[in-house]
């Protein structure tokens, strides 16, 4: 059994760090020990400008604990005000590296986002201009339209014509949930590809709703059946460079989550590395571990792959049932459960 593996230093293709007081809990749970992570704009107001990007990095930067080389990719959130300009002026700092599409709706932060993506071609033109990936959370949100379907359905309704129209566009499946995503990413072009998270691969609806309703299992797009929690395993394990790592952690308070209207998202963050190696060694495939968190990742994105590593030591840690979080505290993912790597400081 392996006790011991070093791999070059992960990054995360998809993160929530929010902002404020929240910084000082989020950066450096993952500068810890990732190289880069993608940061998501979904703020209050989002971060729709190159000027705000760049002075949320700064924030950002301003907790980074001593030393650290970690370095924030800033994301625009595309509004149905977006300009093609807009996208101009964010490729001329190095920093802002791809925009977000949410679908109106969607998620926790989407009401200010795209309604009509359609009325957005000319700025899908100016990213596919500028080499700049489109990162898409991938969900329809008519009302009539099951929870448990609308990533599914948006494949067919807005993924597919949105490719067609726009072929030299880069594309992220972001948190993809289901066996269909999967698959529609396997057979796409290679300008599609898709991040997969922690709690997508390890749990499935029954760990949310078996047994009593469970709050700190709800994130979006929501857990699916188990058949499709295997096809996410299935392809992240392959080696196939499409898939790579993107843990959405995405932190709410302990109230926000355990509440008659509860808030989407898992904080995974303090632990991302270390739970995918768990899962990957269940999966009989620490081998490919790499791969997924450290090479994929920055070739889509035509960065770097980093060259210093990080080792992960078999050695069992227990996750507290409550993290300090600005000034309140949070239920991380895995909370009180035991935990098998740790990674060497
Ligand atoms: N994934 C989630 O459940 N929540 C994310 C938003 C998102 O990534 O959709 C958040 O910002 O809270
Ligand atoms: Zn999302
Ligand atoms: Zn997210």
């Amino acid at each position: 059994m392996t006790q011991q593996l070093t791999i070059i230093r992960p990054d995360d293709w998809h993160l929530h760090l929010r902002d404020g007081e929240a910084l000082e809990y989020t950066v450096p749970a993952t500068a810890a020990y990732m190289g880069r992570a993608i940061i998501m704009p979904n703020l209050q107001p989002p971060i729709m400008y190159a000027r705000q990007a760049l002075e949320y990095r700064q924030r950002i930067l301003a907790q980074r604990p001593e030393g650290s080389q970690f370095e924030p990719l800033m994301v625009l959130y595309l509004t149905d005000r977006t300009t093609p300009d807009m996208i101009h002026a964010a490729k001329l700092s190095s920093n802002i590296v791809a925009a977000k599409l949410y679908p109106a709706g969607a998620t926790t932060n989407s009401d200010s986002g795209v309604t009509d993506l359609e009325k957005l071609d000319s700025v899908l033109e100016a990213l596919a201009e500028n080499q700049m990936p489109l990162l898409i959370h991938g969900e329809v949100t008519h009302d009539d339209i099951d929870v448990f379907d609308r990533e599914k359905l948006f494949i067919d309704e807005i993924m597919k014509p949105t490719i067609a129209r726009h072929p030299d566009l880069k594309v992220v499946f972001e948190h993809i949930t289901t066996k269909e995503a999967a698959e529609f990413v396997e057979q796409a072009g290679p300008n599609v590809a898709a991040t997969i998270t922690v709690q997508h691969l390890a749990y499935n609806r029954n760990h949310m709703l078996v047994g009593g309703i469970k709050p700190h299992f709800y994130c979006l797009p929501i857990l699916k059946r188990n058949i499709h929690q295997q096809k996410l395993q299935e392809v992240a394990i392959s080696g196939n460079p499409k898939f790579f790592l993107g843990t959405d952690s995405a932190p709410h308070i302990k109230g926000a989550k355990e509440s008659a209207c509860g808030c989407a998202g898992c904080f995974s963050a303090f632990a991302a590395i270390e739970l995918y190696a768990e899962i990957f060694e269940d999966l009989g495939a620490l081998d490919k571990l790499e791969g997924f968190a450290s090479h994929f990742g920055p070739d889509f994105y035509n960065l770097p792959r980093n060259t210093d590593t990080i080792t992960l030591n078999k050695q069992d840690w227990t996750v507290p049932s409550e993290m300090p979080f600005a000034g309140d505290v949070i239920v991380p993912i895995k909370a009180g459960e035991v935990i098998r790597w740790t990674v060497e400081s």
